[in-house]
């Protein structure tokens, strides 16, 4: 995961960080890492990556122009962190949704105040590690003990970032997730994601019925489907091509809202569905997981220049 081998020891003083700052933005807190190689943002609130941008380039990442940075709400862009549920409570398999006492989607985390576990930088890379203790503190909605530990790694190759979470219950845990990436595209019908031609899909607006994939996914208005596969991905925008390398991931989300479903989106401009696309490295629907008592699971995502 790092290519540095003298790393400075252990340390959460800002005094001795030289390319990370806390910056509060809009109303959050945030790590704000400029390095002579790339800048990159974290907010606290969902150990939430908005922006990476390698030296001489545009952002890797899009975010919405009406994105809002406030406490308890859900950011529009970057990378949101769905866990310990993916998508609809009611879509989830019988094991994940019993644990589940709320309507709302995607889980808590997203929201929630992660905890800073880690800054490490080098000449090369920068790292930065949160953690989110999933308790009683979120009894309303949800019932489990687990720890989630996420780590990001950026460097001028690109961005990994690396999802573990541990169950510290006694019981069985059933859980599934994502990383709902947002990329960014200058047209939407020009764009496409390989990768996935040989695989078969839930498409979520056809009844949640299976289909299989040929060929590249395209973009031809509302696109929303849960692949049936981890395997590694080229995003293809007029701008560049992107390379996603998963681990611990049989599931890809895809999803565009088009123009319907933006107009009803929340902090999402109506003209904003033809400059993004999500690719979601996921263990959703048949993709959930079970961990027993100390066991762990690493979802993670490579996102490197093809
Ligand atoms: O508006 P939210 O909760 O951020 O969800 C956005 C989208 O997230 C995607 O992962 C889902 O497949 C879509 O169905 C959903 O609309």
């Amino acid at each position: 995961m790092s290519e540095s081998s003298n790393r400075p020891p252990l340390s959460l003083s800002p005094g001795q960080w030289s390319f990370t700052r806390w910056k509060t933005i809009g109303q959050l807190e945030a790590l704000d890492v400029h390095h002579p190689l790339f800048k990159a943002t974290v907010f606290l609130q969902g150990a939430h990556l908005t922006h990476f941008v390698p030296r001489d380039e545009a952002d890797w990442l899009f975010l919405s122009d009406t994105a809002r940075l406030e406490p308890g709400r859900a950011i529009r862009g970057g990378i949101p962190i769905c866990w310990p549920w993916f998508g609809d409570p009611a879509r989830n398999a019988p094991e994940v949704r019993k644990r589940i006492h709320t309507d709302s989607a995607h889980g808590f985390a997203r929201t929630a105040l992660w905890k800073l576990e880690d800054v490490r930088e080098s000449a090369h890379e920068v790292e930065i590690s949160l953690s989110l203790d999933a308790n009683e503190d979120f009894a309303e909605v949800w019932t489990g003990h687990a720890i989630a530990l996420i780590t990001f790694s950026f460097s001028i190759r690109g961005c990994q970032v690396a999802l573990t979470t541990t169950n510290l219950g006694s019981d069985p845990l059933a859980f599934s997730q994502a990383l709902h990436s947002y990329f960014p595209t200058s047209d939407i019908s020009r764009s496409r994601v390989l990768g996935l031609g040989s695989s078969n899909y839930i498409d979520t607006l056809r009844n949640w019925e299976y289909f299989s994939q040929e060929g590249p996914v395209y973009f031809e208005g509302e696109t929303d489907r849960i692949y049936e596969s981890g395997e590694p991905l080229t995003i293809i925008t007029p701008a560049g091509s992107r390379k996603l390398k998963s681990v611990g991931s049989d599931s890809t989300v895809v999803w565009n809202p088009g123009p319907d479903k933006a107009a009803r989106l929340s902090d999402f401009p109506d003209y904003a569905w033809k400059n993004m696309l999500c690719v979601e490295t996921a263990n959703a629907t048949g993709d959930y997981r079970v961990l027993y008592e100390g066991q762990s699971h690493t979802l993670g995502v490579l996102i490197g220049r093809s």
